[in-house]
């Protein structure tokens, strides 16, 4: 039993520009220390400035914050929830300098991703001790939540959402339909450290034991950021859909962001747009399942990520990987970012 006397809850995410003038500066801070071609940046900047300069993400993570509050009110939980961004406003510094303000002394910390690699684990624990040695004394202690990927309340919140998507399927063309799960690709140096691959690839398959072993599924990667010459994970969403139809058996397909927990620009965009409309172009019908978002069952499952750890209830995990760790070993997720070579 842990037992902890946590006095917040601190939801840490990624952040997301709220119009066309915070896309420049949003993409720099995205992308600092990261090997990205400028013109990648800059193509990307053109994906928010077609949606108007706006993410949806920081509105998705307000929505969060009250479904978190209404649920620990229903279940007598008292705790404050914090929100801080590492990409954008409100900054973790800022949201952890509050916490300092208004008292509060050690926080629980859950990260919007289920998946351990350096983006989703260390990079926010480095964010966090940063804004630590920032803030100095009195700087509130924080400790996470585990990954989740294998919880049951997550995975149940997922089933929903991609049954309702497969539900758009006519009837008779279901047993052909073609399931894809889609995740952030991440360069293979990073996959090295981490179990992001193994822990999606669970996550996949306890969500279709729920829908029904005999359809077809397959993990693809989107969002790849990375020069020409490095590799990342592959297959890439639309490489693969272009296989797919190549191959000739593909009429419908369900594409569910399992590697996302909210409809961000990356989904509205890579899946929405380039990937909806490489369908159409192909006669493939798509529906694309929504993110977990503010999900009821998604809801409880962070309320109970925080009882276990403040009340030792039981640490709730299924499928063939066991629960994950509460606290991250000192080479967790670790990541040494390749340089472009220098100019000689
Ligand atoms: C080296 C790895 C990565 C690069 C480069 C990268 C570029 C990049 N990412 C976004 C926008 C988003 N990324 C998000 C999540 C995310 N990104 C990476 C890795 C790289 N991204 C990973 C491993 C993950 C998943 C873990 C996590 O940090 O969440 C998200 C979603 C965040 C969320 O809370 O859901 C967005 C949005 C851009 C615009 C970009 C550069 C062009
Ligand atoms: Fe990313
Ligand atoms: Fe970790």
């Amino acid at each position: 039993m842990n037992d902890q006397n946590y006095d917040a809850l601190f939801l840490v995410s990624f952040g997301g520009p709220e119009g066309p003038d915070d896309v420049m500066p949003y993409l720099e801070n995205v992308l600092r220390g990261k090997n990205v071609p400028r013109e990648r940046m800059l193509e990307v900047g053109e994906h928010y400035n077609s949606f108007g300069g706006v993410s949806p993400i920081n509105q998705q993570n307000r929505d969060l914050l009250e479904a978190i509050r209404a649920e620990f009110k229903q279940h007598n939980i008292d705790l404050p929830v914090y929100w801080g961004n590492r990409n954008w406003h409100p900054m973790i510094v800022d949201t952890m300098r509050q916490m300092k303000d208004d008292g509060i002394q050690k926080a629980l910390a859950f990260f919007t991703n289920g998946y351990s690699c350096y983006s989703g684990c260390r990079q926010y624990r480095e964010n966090i001790a940063d804004a630590q040695a920032s803030i100095g004394e009195g700087a509130p202690e924080v400790h996470k939540t585990r990954m989740f990927f294998n919880h049951p309340s997550y995975i149940e919140a997922s089933v929903d959402r991609v049954r309702t998507a497969f539900d758009k399927i006519p009837q008779e063309r279901r047993a052909e339909t073609k399931f894809l799960f889609t995740a952030h690709s991440i360069p293979n140096s990073m996959a090295d450290f981490c179990k992001y691959s193994t822990q999606l690839t669970e996550s996949c398959r306890l969500i279709m034991e729920s829908i029904g072993n005999e359809y077809d599924w397959e993990l693809v990667y989107q969002s790849r950021s990375g020069p020409p010459q490095q590799p990342w994970l592959e297959p890439d969403v639309c490489d693969r859909i272009t296989e797919l139809k190549k191959e000739g058996n593909v009429n419908d397909i369900v594409m569910h962001p399992v590697g996302f927990v909210s409809d961000h620009m990356e989904v509205l965009y890579d899946l929405d747009t380039e990937a909806k409309d490489l369908c159409d172009e192909l006669g493939i019908n798509m529906e694309r399942s929504l993110s977990v978002g503010v999900h009821p069952k998604f809801v409880t499952m962070i309320r109970e990520l925080v009882q276990e750890r403040i009340a030792g209830t039981e640490r709730l995990a299924i499928g063939e990987m066991p629960a994950n760790w509460d606290v991250c070993p000192q080479d967790c997720c670790l990541y040494k970012p390749q340089r472009r070579p220098a100019k000689a």
